[in-house]
C-alpha cells in the first residue's frame, strides 16, 4: 500500500502528519477516507461535529481499524480554542476546510458567514506563517462572481466566446453584487483571506496552496432537512434536489433555473488535493481551480437528469409534475443573488499536477442518489408515517 509511492517527479513520498481543520464535513470525510485508505499520512482531524468521520475513528466489530494510530479526533471550535496553535505546530501541512459555505446563510446571516470565511481563517493563516507551515486553503469559484460575458446584449455573439464566460485563476476578475446583495459576503471574505494568503507568500515566504473548488458533489454532501439536519435547513442544490425526490416532491427550481453549473464528482476532486498535499513543489505558491468543466448544465437540467436517475435507481416513476419554478426571493429571502455560470479553466492545474476529471455528470449522480436512496429512504418513509404533534 503505502511503500514505494513516489510523487511526479519519481521521489519517494515521505509519510507527514496532516492538521484538516473541518475534517468532519462533506470534503474533509472523502479527503479522510483517502488519506487513511491509500495513503501512509497521520491526520490530526478538527472539527466541532465528527458525525461523516465515525466510521474512521470507532470500529464498527470487534478488533482495531487498520489506521487507529494515524488519525485523532480533536472536537474544537477555532474560533476560541487555544488548542488550535498547537496542532499546527505538531503537524507538517495544515489543510483549512472550516467555513459556512451553504448560499441560503450568506444573504440571512452575513455576519455569521463573514466572521467564519474571514476573521475565523485569520489566525490560522497567521500561526502557519509564524512556525513556517505549509497551508492548503480551501476558497471557492464563488470568488469569480459573474462572468463577464453577462453583462453584454442578451443577443450579442460575444456571449459565445470562452473568453468571455470561462474562469482562469491568474486572469479573470473577481465580479460581485452590490452591497446590499449580500449573497456575496461569503465570496468577498473567502476573495480577502486569499489575498492575505497571497501576500504572506509574497512578504514573508508562507508555502500555501488556495483550492477553488466548483461544484463538488457526492455521497455524505449537506444534510436531509429533517432527518439529519433542521426540517426548516435550507442545504446546497443537490441535498435539496435529493431531498425532494426521497419525499417526492416536486424540485424546487429558483428563478426558472436557469443559471448553469459544471460539476465534478468528489472522489475525483480529492485526488486533485491529494496530488497537492504530496507534490508541493509543483503546488505551492498556486491558485488552482478544480471542476470538471465537461459536466455543465443549466440548474433545470440537472434537476432533469437527478429525476431520471433517482427513477432508475430507487424503481419509483416520477412525478408528473416533477419541477416547479420558485422566485429566489420566496426560496433564499431578501439579498439572494446568483453565479450566471461557472466553467473553470484547467490550464493551471493540468501543467501542475497532470490531474483530469474522469467522472461523467450521468455515472456520478447514479452512484450518489444509489447513496442518498440507500441511506434515506427508509428514515424519510417512517417520518412522512409519524403523525404530527399538535
Ligand atoms: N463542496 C463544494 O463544492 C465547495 C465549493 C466551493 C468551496 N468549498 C469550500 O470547501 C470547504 C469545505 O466545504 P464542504 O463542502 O466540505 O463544507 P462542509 O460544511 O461540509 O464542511 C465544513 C466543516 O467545517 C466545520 N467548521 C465550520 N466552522 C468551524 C469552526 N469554527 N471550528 C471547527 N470546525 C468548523 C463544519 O463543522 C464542517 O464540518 C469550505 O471552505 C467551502 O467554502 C466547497
Ligand atoms: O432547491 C434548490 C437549490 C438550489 N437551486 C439553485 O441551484 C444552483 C446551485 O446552488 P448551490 O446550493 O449548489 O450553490 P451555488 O452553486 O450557488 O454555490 C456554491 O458554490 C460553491 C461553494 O462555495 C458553495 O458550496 C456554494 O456557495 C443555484 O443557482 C441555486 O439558486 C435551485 O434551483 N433549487
Amino acid at each position: 500500500m503505502a511503500s514505494g509511492r513516489v510523487d511526479l517527479d519519481g521521489n519517494p513520498i515521505k509519510p507527514i502528519t496532516i492538521c484538516m481543520i473541518g475534517a468532519g464535513g462533506f470534503i474533509g470525510s472523502h479527503l479522510c477516507d483517502k488519506l487513511m485508505n491509500e495513503t501512509p499520512h497521520k491526520v490530526l482531524a478538527v472539527d466541532v461535529y465528527n458525525d461523516k468521520i465515525k466510521h474512521l475513528l470507532e470500529p464498527s466489530g470487534s478488533g482495531e481499524l487498520p489506521w487507529a494510530d494515524r488519525i485523532q479526533f480533536h472536537r474544537l471550535n477555532i474560533k476560541n480554542d487555544s488548542r488550535l496553535e498547537g496542532l499546527i505546530k505538531m503537524a507538517d501541512i495544515t489543510i483549512n476546510l472550516a467555513a459556512i459555505c451553504t448560499p441560503a446563510d450568506y444573504n440571512t446571516r452575513p455576519l455569521d458567514t463573514i466572521y467564519s470565511n474571514f476573521i475565523d481563517a485569520l489566525p490560522v493563516v497567521k500561526y502557519c506563517s509564524e512556525n513556517g507551515k505549509r497551508l492548503i486553503h480551501f476558497s471557492t469559484c464563488e470568488v469569480y462572481g459573474k462572468t463577464i460575458g453577462c453583462f453584454l446584449p442578451k443577443d450579442s455573439p460575444l456571449r459565445q466566446d470562452p473568453a468571455y464566460y470561462v474562469l482562469k485563476e491568474d486572469a479573470s476578475p473577481c465580479i460581485f453584487g452590490s452591497i446590499e446583495k449580500q449573497r456575496w459576503s461569503y465570496a468577498c471574505a473567502k476573495q480577502l483571506v486569499e489575498r492575505l494568503i497571497y501576500a504572506e507568500g509574497a512578504e514573508n515566504g508562507l508555502e500555501f496552496t488556495i483550492v477553488r473548488p466548483f461544484n463538488w458533489i457526492g455521497p455524505r454532501m449537506d444534510f436531509i432537512p429533517g432527518i439529519d439536519g433542521p426540517s426548516e435547513g435550507v442545504p446546497r442544490v443537490l441535498a435539496c434536489f435529493s431531498n425532494n425526490l426521497l419525499r417526492r416532491e416536486p424540485l424546487k427550481l429558483v428563478d426558472g433555473g436557469q443559471s448553469q453549473r459544471t460539476f465534478v464528482y468528489i472522489k475525483d476532486a480529492i485526488e486533485a488535493v491529494l496530488l497537492m498535499i504530496e507534490n508541493p513543489a509543483r503546488a505551492n505558491s498556486q491558485i488552482f481551480n478544480v471542476g470538471n468543466p465537461n459536466n455543465e448544465v443549466t440548474v433545470r437540467q440537472l434537476a432533469e437528469m437527478m429525476t431520471q436517475v433517482y427513477s432508475k435507481v430507487s424503481g419509483e416513476s416520477s412525478l408528473e409534475t416533477p419541477t416547479i419554478d420558485v422566485s429566489s426571493k420566496e426560496f433564499y429571502g431578501e439579498g439572494y443573488d446568483d453565479s450566471d455560470k461557472r466553467i473553470p479553466d484547467m490550464t493551471i492545474i493540468n501543467r501542475q499536477l497532470g490531474w483530469n476529471p474522469k467522472t461523467s455528470l450521468w455515472d456520478l449522480l447514479e452512484s450518489t442518489l444509489t447513496y442518498q436512496h440507500r441511506t434515506y429512504a427508509e428514515a424519510i418513509k417512517k417520518a412522512i408515517s409519524k403523525p404530527v404533534a399538535s
